[in-house]
């Protein structure tokens, strides 16, 4: 046990130490804060003074709780059987397990299946349809939006409020899309908590139960949680209603709090201090992750914010190497550099995987995709598209979900007529006439109906019967090799001019699933908690995109900064800094959207051990059109004594004034409109300027990359097209 404490400083020690009171560890980023976390639960195991079973720990993502489960079974004697018996793992992955053990109680089916966002998009299509709601109208994405944020409220269709008529309408869509779902026996991501909270609000032996067992609550990024989470932990710790023992111990930062677009609330943590009368508040400062270089960048850009709690970090580790600023010609010769750098860093003996590469929206991966893919360095993208998301992959796991819950109209839409078996539109909408008639679900309407409609789709019905009799008492992954052969969709793939890698992802999910067996096996999940089949599918929607097939293989980790939160990496990129990128366009016009940005980039530059470089381009090819771009205000906001520019010296390194006062950039204007920015070109020339050309004519340069030697122009030539130049052959001049 003293081993355990012999690594940590004395707030450390104290903190993992503490009574077992409601606390609160306020404190910056890399401060120990998720090691201080993990440690007291190992200490409380291993000295007595808790069961395993008598602890329930929340983190931000299932990769951290696996990480969490990992370190603990290797801080704990084995006696304590590994880790076992304890809970730890996201809100949604705690309050489905809940929901699972106690779905009679929660008026749900055993193996009910989760709607991911896509699913709940298509329910909602589905239903807008039934009910001949017009969805230009009534745009199913913000119907979705509406219905969530709703319900991360607690608020029932029931209960909410609208003071026009367009809102009651929403609210009346809400009502039947709840009716759906309860009909279907499905539930989507907010359902989850929603729901496992009023289980436990309204069935008082149950909450009592776990009120009475989990005495040791455990919260990391408590910055982020949202009110109905906030909530739900005020249940289970009995604030509302004492119960003895519970006691509940946060980790949180304020400076970290980037999820607010979804309804996170940094006030929690004073409302928590208040309402659990927290008497121990305890602050890390020291850093344990970056060179001070980093650390003061960190610092001085956090001043801006003013809606803070205030602290301040230090670190005995020496101030480290300067901070690297690159300035792009254009996101291409962006992409060049730091891959480049990353080649470097990887020869001098950098890991692959202690290099990060962030970016502040996913559609900025691709040029750096590109370039990793072309000079043939491995990378993975994280939170792309999920593996469980590929249309392949969705289609293997309907068939799995209709042999479950053959009531599950989503996954029954889906694939009634993928591999096409002769289903065309006229007999589905027979059958969706039929059920909605019989308000019945389709899989049990398709018995009724007659002619041709009603051979074709009872083909379909005998097929999941007979996968369902043929896969019983089967192992899960011998199950999915079975449908993805029976189903027809091995076939169907086979024919397809890219069905290669398609087929590939479905053997995948049949190794997803043995992985999944042996996971469940070494770490927590009784087997009494439900079959391995709906387990498995809930993972599957769970799984918010954290690993990716060949996981195994050392890769440069390339993520959105949001993804980042919690992670550390030797070096760090943080690319496409320019002003409307990030800080975001949207986020310009409110005070608090520009804090939440700036506490974005504070995670940013915190994941940074050894080395960071901030990256931004002059001109940026995003969604179609070239954006001319001016620098992050971001990056002037740090002390230029920590900067160092590098790469071509020919780029204006002005991290001065423009943007200083809030001018918002990165418009997109036509080339000759781009005055106040003139970002140059290599040789002189100036993006914007009027150029001509011996064989193509007139044109402007609009985009250019490489220097010296290498150096290329981009020229709209008019009616001759766009051309890539390089300036030491073609024979530019200037107009
Ligand atoms: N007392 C210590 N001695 C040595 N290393 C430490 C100590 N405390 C923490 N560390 C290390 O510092 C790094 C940062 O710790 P940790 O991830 O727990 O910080 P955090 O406060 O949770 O950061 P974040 O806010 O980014 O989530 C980790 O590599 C951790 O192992
Ligand atoms: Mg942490």
């Amino acid at each position: 046990m003293s081993d355990l404490l012999a690594q940590l400083n004395p707030q450390q020690v104290a903190a993992v130490t503490l009574p077992p009171q409601h606390a609160l560890i306020l404190a910056g980023a890399g401060s120990g804060k998720t090691r201080v976390l993990t440690t007291r639960i190992a200490w409380l195991i291993s000295t007595g003074q808790a069961s395993p079973h008598a602890v329930l720990a929340v983190t931000f993502t299932n990769k951290a709780a696996k990480e969490m489960l990992t370190r603990l079974s290797a801080m704990l004697p084995l006696q304590f059987g590994a880790a076992r018996g304890l809970w730890v793992g996201t809100f949604h992955g705690l309050c489905n397990r809940m929901l699972r053990l106690h779905h009679r109680e929660a008026a749900l089916p055993a193996a009910f299946p989760i709607l991911d966002m896509a699913d709940q998009l298509s329910a909602i299509k589905r239903l807008l349809k039934n009910l001949g709601v017009d969805d230009e109208k009534f745009p199913p994405r913000e119907l979705a939006y509406f219905i969530n944020a709703h319900k991360e409220q607690g608020i029932r269709a029931a209960q909410a409020e609208g003071y026009d008529d367009y809102t009651q309408r929403r609210i009346e869509l809400y009502a039947e899309y709840e009716a759906q779902c309860q009909r279907e026996g499905v539930a989507d991501f907010a359902e989850l908590l929603l729901r496992c909270y009023e289980l436990l609000s309204r069935n008082e032996p149950l909450r009592r139960h776990y009120q009475a067992r989990f005495c040791h609550i455990l919260v990391d990024e408590f910055q982020d949680t949202n009110a109905l989470q906030y909530r739900w932990l005020k249940l289970l710790a009995g604030v509302d209603v004492p119960a003895p023992g519970a006691s509940l111990f946060a980790v949180g930062d304020d400076d970290q709090s980037i999820y607010a677009f979804r309804g996170a609330e940094v006030g929690n943590m004073r409302a928590f201090e208040r309402e659990f009368r927290v008497e121990n508040v305890i602050r890390l400062e020291q850093n344990y992750r970056s060179f001070g270089n980093i650390l003061d960048a960190a610092n001085a850009l956090i001043q801006h914010n003013q809606a803070r709690l205030g602290k301040n970090l230090w670190t005995d580790a020496g101030a480290g190497e300067p901070i690297r600023v690159f300035a792009g010609f254009s996101d291409l010769d962006e992409a060049h550099y730091v891959v480049d750098e990353a080649r470097a860093l990887i020869r001098e003996g950098t890991p692959p995987r202690q290099i990060a590469l962030l970016y502040r929206s996913n559609a900025q991966s691709r040029v750096l995709e590109h370039q990793l893919f072309t000079a043939g360095v491995p990378y993975r993208v994280h939170g792309g598209l999920r593996f469980f998301d590929r249309q392949e992959v969705k289609h293997a796991l309907a068939y799995l979900r209709l042999i479950v819950n053959p009531d599950d109209d989503t996954a029954f839409v889906r694939v009634v007529n993928f591999p096409a078996r002769g289903i065309g539109s006229r007999s589905f909408e027979a059958l969706q006439g039929a059920a909605h008639r019989a308000n019945s679900s389709l899989y049990n309407a398709a018995a009724g109906l007659p002619g041709k409609a009603g051979v074709a789709v009872g083909n379909f019905i005998r097929l999941i019967e007979a996968l369902r009799a043929e896969t019983q008492g089967v192992s899960l992954p011998e199950v999915i090799e079975h449908l993805i052969e029976r189903s027809g969709l091995r076939a169907h793939y086979l024919g397809e001019k890219e069905g290669r890698e398609r087929l590939e992802n479905l053997d995948e999910l049949v190794s997803a699933a043995t992985r999944f067996l042996q996971e469940e096996d070494d770490t927590l999940v009784n087997p009494a908690e439900g079959d391995a089949l709906s387990a498995f599918l809930a993972h599957a929607s769970l799984e918010a995109g954290e690993h990716q097939a060949g996981e195994g293989q050392d890769a440069v980790q390339l993520m959105t900064v949001h993804a980042a939160k919690g992670l550390e990496f030797d070096a760090v990129f943080i690319t496409g800094l320019e002003q409307g990128l990030f800080p975001h366009e949207n986020s310009e016009l409110e005070r608090d959207g520009l804090e939440e940005e700036r506490r974005l980039m504070y995670v940013a530059i915190t994941r940074a051990r050894q080395r960071l470089y901030l990256t931004h381009a002059q001109t940026r090819l995003l969604h179609g059109q070239t954006r001319y771009c001016l620098p992050s205000r971001f990056i002037e906001e740090l002390p230029e004594a920590l900067l160092q520019p590098v790469g071509h010296a020919a780029a204006p390194a002005t991290y001065g004034n423009p943007y200083a006062s809030g001018a918002s950039a990165g418009r997109q204007e036509s080339a000759g409109g781009a005055e106040r920015a003139a970002p140059e070109a290599p040789g002189g020339f100036r993006i914007g300027q009027n150029v001509h050309h011996a064989k193509f004519g007139a044109g402007v340069i609009v985009s250019a990359e490489g220097h010296g030697a290498d150096a290329r122009v981009q020229v709209n030539f008019g009616k001759q097209g766009m051309k890539w130049l390089a300036l030491a052959y073609a024979k530019l001049t200037a107009v």
